[in-house]
C-alpha cells in the first residue's frame, strides 16, 4: 500500500534522541548479524508463493492446515539451502533468527516447527554416533515430531503409560499404548504431517521397568503416508491458537521396531538385553531443557512485537484532551498508557539478553556434559525451569496488557494481537506447564535453604542464604545494586518461610510429599521480604515516573529499533508507515460478508420475517 507515513510518526522519529540503528545492531549482537539477518529477511519474504490473496482468518481449519503445509515445505527447503551454504548467509544473531520471521509468514505456526526445532535436535543429541550417521542425512524420508503426552499424563511424566518392551528372540522392541490414557495427545506435526516420531516410553526388559526412553519409530509409509499396520493416528482438532500446526493423537497397537532404534548415546540396550545406564537419569530430558532455553528468546521477541504495534498505534491514536480546550491528544501521551506500553519494551530487553545468557550457558554446560561432568546441569535446570516459567507468563500478560492497549482495534485479528496471544500463551503450559516447573526452581532452592538452616557450606551462588541468616543484608539503596539486593532479600525470604511451613508440616506427622503440597501456594508466590520502607517505595515510584517521561520521546525509536518488517508483523496498527485507518479499511474490504451487497440469508431468513406482515 502506498501513500505518506503518518505526521505523528515522522515528528515523533524526529524527537528521538538516539541512534536507532546502533540498538538494533546491540539487539543483533553486532552490525555484521544485522546485515545477515536482513539479508534472510528478503531472501525469504520475496519468495511471492508465501503470501496468501485470502486472509488466513476467512480459510477453514482444513484449508489452514493445507495453505501452511505448501509454505512449510518452501521454507524447509530455504533452512536446508543456509544449513548447506548454497544460500551464502550461514551465521545467525540467536537460535530464534530464521524461525521468528515465519510468524509472518503463517501468521500462526509452521507444521514443521516440531520437526525442524525438536525431532533432528533430539536426535543430534541424543542418538549415538551410529544412529546419526543413518539417521541425520540430508535427502532423509523422515518427517518426524517428538512424542512425549500422552491423554492421561503431561505434566507428571514419569506416569506415562506407552511400553517399549525388548523381545530378545527377535531384537525387537514392541510399541504398545495398553489403555485409552495412554494413547499419544498434543505431538505438533503428528496428526498429518510426520511419517516418523521420537516417541517417549517405559522401557521393559525381561519384566523389569527401567523408566522413560525415546524411540524412534516409523508410523506412515514413506511413499504412500498411509498409517503403518498397528499405528492409529489423526489430529486433536481445532485449539486457542496453533491451528496450523495439527497437533495429533497416536496409538501403538505392539508395533515392532528394530532394537537399535532406541536412542543409544547416553544409555544401551545390548543384543543380550544387558542394561547399560546412563551417566545421569534424566539426560532423557534433555530435549525438553534446550527447548525451555530456547523459548525465552522466542518470547522476548513475541514481546517486541506486541509492543511494536502498540506503541506506534499509540503515537497515531488521538483521542481525549488532556486539559478540555486543547486538541485531543496522542495516547501515548498518557502516563497510563506508558506504564502499559514502556514495561513491554523492557520486558523484551530483559528477556533477550537473559534468553542469550542461557543459550551460552547450555552450551557450556552441554559441553561439560559431553565430557562427563554433570556438576552445572541441576542449576541449569532450575534457571531453565523458572525463566522458561516467569517469560512465558510476563509476555503473556504484556501482550495481553498490549491488546488491551490498542483500545477496541487490538480485538480485531488484522491487528494481529489476538494472535500473538493466542501463540503465546500456549508456551505457559506447552514444555513443562508454569506452576509444575516453577515448582522444580523451588525444590532447587529448598534445598540449599536447608543446608544454610543447617549452616552447612554452601557453593557462592547461595552465599546470600547465609547473609540473610545472619540479617547481613545492607539498608536499602534506590540504585541497580540495590535492586538486586532487595531481589536476593525477596528469594532468600521466600524460600524461608516455605522450608518452614515445610518444617512445621514435617513436625505435624505428614509425609514428605503431603508437606511439599501443603506448602506449594507458597513455594510458587513471591512476597516482600527486604528492608524495603513505605519512603523507599514512594521515592522508587516517582523515579519511575521521570522514567516514563524520559522515554516518551524515544518510544517509537525504541520499537523502530526492533526493526521487525511489515510482513512479520502483519498488523493493521503497526505498520511503520503508521496509516492504521486506511489499511483498516482495506483489511475490512477482504471480508467475504462484504462480496454480495445483498447476503443470500437476507433472502433466506431475514424477509420472510421481516416481511410477513406486509405480503
Ligand atoms: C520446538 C521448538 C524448538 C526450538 C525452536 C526455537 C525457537 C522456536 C520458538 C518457539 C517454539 C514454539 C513452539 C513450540 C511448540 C510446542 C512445543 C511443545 C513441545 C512439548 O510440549 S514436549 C512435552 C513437554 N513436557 C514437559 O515439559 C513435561 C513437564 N514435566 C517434566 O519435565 C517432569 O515430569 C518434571 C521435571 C516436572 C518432573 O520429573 P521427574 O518426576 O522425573 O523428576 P522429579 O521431580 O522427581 O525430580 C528428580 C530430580 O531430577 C531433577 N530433574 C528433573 N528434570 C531434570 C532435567 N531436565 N535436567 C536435570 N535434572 C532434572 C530434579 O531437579 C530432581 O533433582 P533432585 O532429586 O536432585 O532434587
Ligand atoms: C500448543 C501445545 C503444543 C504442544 N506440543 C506438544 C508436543 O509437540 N509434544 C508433546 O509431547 N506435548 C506437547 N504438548 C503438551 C504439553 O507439553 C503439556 O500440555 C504440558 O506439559 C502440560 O501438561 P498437562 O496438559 O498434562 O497439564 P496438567 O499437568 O494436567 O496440568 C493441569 C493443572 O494441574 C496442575 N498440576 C499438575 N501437576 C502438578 C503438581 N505436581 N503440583 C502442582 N500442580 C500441578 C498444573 O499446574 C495445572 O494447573 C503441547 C501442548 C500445547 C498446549
Amino acid at each position: 500500500m502506498g501513500g505518506r507515513v503518518n505526521e505523528d510518526l515522522i515528528k515523533e522519529r524526529r524527537k528521538c534522541t538516539f541512534d536507532i540503528k546502533e540498538l538494533t545492531h546491540i539487539i543483533d549482537c553486532g552490525e555484521e548479524n544485522t546485515i545477515k539477518r536482513k539479508q534472510i529477511d528478503n531472501y525469504i519474504l520475496n519468495i511471492k508463493e508465501l503470501w496468501d490473496d485470502v486472509p488466513e482468518e476467512y480459510l477453514s481449519h482444513k484449508e489452514r492446515y493445507e495453505n501452511a503445509i505448501k509454505k512449510a515445505f518452501i521454507v524447509l527447503k530455504v533452512l536446508r539451502q543456509l544449513h548447506t551454504g548454497n544460500i551464502q548467509i550461514t551465521d545467525h544473531r540467536t537460535p530464534t533468527n530464521v524461525y521468528s520471521i515465519q510468524d509472518g509468514i503463517f501468521r500462526n505456526v509452521n507444521p514443521l516447527l516440531i520437526h525442524i526445532g525438536l525431532f533432528w535436535s533430539t536426535i543430534a543429541a541424543q542418538a549415538s554416533t551410529e544412529q546419526q550417521a543413518e539417521w541425520l542425512q540430508p535427502d532423509s524420508s523422515m518427517i518426524g515430531t517428538y512424542v512425549q503426552t500422552e491423554l492421561g499424563h503431561g505434566s507428571f511424566i514419569r506416569g506415562i503409560e506407552t511400553t517399549a518392551t525388548y523381545d530378545s528372540t527377535t531384537d525387537e522392541f514392541i510399541l504398545h499404548t495398553p489403555r485409552l490414557s495412554a494413547y499419544k495427545w498434543w505431538p505438533g506435526g503428528l496428526g498429518n504431517t510426520a511419517n516418523a516420531c521420537l516417541v517417549m516410553a517405559q522401557l521393559y526388559i525381561n519384566g523389569t521397568c527401567h523408566g522413560l526412553h525415546i524411540f524412534l519409530a516409523q508410523i506412515r509409509d514413506f511413499d504412500t503416508h498411509k498409517p503403518l499396520p498397528g499405528i492409529k493416528v489423526g489430529e486433536i482438532g481445532p485449539k486457542m491458537g496453533f491451528n496450523t500446526a495439527d497437533n495429533g493423537f497416536l496409538g501403538f497397537d505392539n508395533h515392532r521396531i528394530p532394537r537399535t532404534n532406541m536412542l543409544m548415546k547416553n544409555v544401551q540396550v545390548l543384543r543380550d538385553g544387558t542394561y547399560v545406564k546412563p551417566k545421569h537419569d534424566k539426560l532423557t530430558y534433555g530435549s525438553m531443557l534446550l527447548t525451555r532455553v530456547t523459548l525465552i528468546s522466542d518470547l522476548a521477541y513475541q514481546l517486541s512485537k506486541a509492543a511494536t504495534i502498540a506503541v506506534r498505534y499509540s503515537a497515531v491514536r488521538r483521542q481525549s484532551p488532556i486539559k478540555s480546550n486543547e486538541p485531543e491528544r496522542q495516547i501515548l501521551d498518557f502516563v497510563s498508557q506508558q506504564h502499559k506500553l514502556f514495561i513491554t519494551i523492557a520486558s523484551s530487553h530483559v528477556y533477550r539478553v537473559v534468553g542469550l545468557w542461557m543459550w551460552n550457558s547450555h552450551k557450556r554446560v552441554t559441553a561439560d556434559i559431553h565430557e562427563g561432568n554433570m556438576g552445572q546441569l541441576p542449576e541449569l535446570h532450575a534457571l531453565a525451569c523458572c525463566l522458561k516459567a516467569i517469560s512465558s507468563r510476563d509476555a503473556s500478560a504484556l501482550v495481553e496488557q498490549c491488546r488491551l492497549a490498542c483500545g477496541g482495534h487490538g480485538y480485531m485479528m488484522a491487528s494481529n494481537l489476538p494472535q500473538i496471544y493466542a501463540y503465546t500463551t500456549a508456551a505457559v503450559t506447552y514444555e513443562g506447564e508454569y506452576t509444575v516447573l516453577l515448582l522444580q526452581t523451588a525444590r532447587y532452592l529448598v534445598k540449599f535453604w536447608r543446608l544454610a538452616a543447617e549452616h552447612k557450606p554452601l557453593p557462592q551462588n547461595f552465599a546470600y542464604f547465609e547473609d540473610y541468616i545472619k540479617k547481613n543484608f545492607e539498608q536499602w539503596r534506590n540504585s541497580p545494586e540495590g535492586i538486586i539486593e532487595g531481589f536476593k532479600a525477596i528469594v532468600a525470604g521466600k524460600t524461608k518461610a516455605a522450608y518452614d511451613t515445610l518444617q512445621c508440616n514435617l513436625r505435624n506427622g505428614r509425609e514428605f510429599e503431603e508437606a511439599w503440597n501443603m506448602a506449594s501456594v507458597q513455594l510458587t508466590n513471591a512476597s516482600e521480604y527486604s528492608t524495603i520502607s513505605r519512603n523507599d517505595i514512594e521515592a522508587l515510584q516517582s523515579r519511575y515516573e521521570e522514567l516514563l517521561a524520559l522515554i516518551r520521546p524515544n518510544a517509537v525509536g525504541l520499537v523502530d529499533a526492533f526493526d521487525i518488517r511489515d510482513e512479520v508483523l502483519c498488523s493493521t496498527l503497526g505498520a511503520y508507515d503508521g496509516r492504521v485507518y486506511e489499511r483498516m479499511m482495506e483489511e475490512a474490504s477482504k471480508s467475504p460478508l462484504n462480496e454480495d451487497v445483498v447476503n443470500e440469508s437476507f433472502h433466506k431468513y431475514i424477509r420472510p420475517v421481516t416481511m410477513k406482515n406486509k405480503l
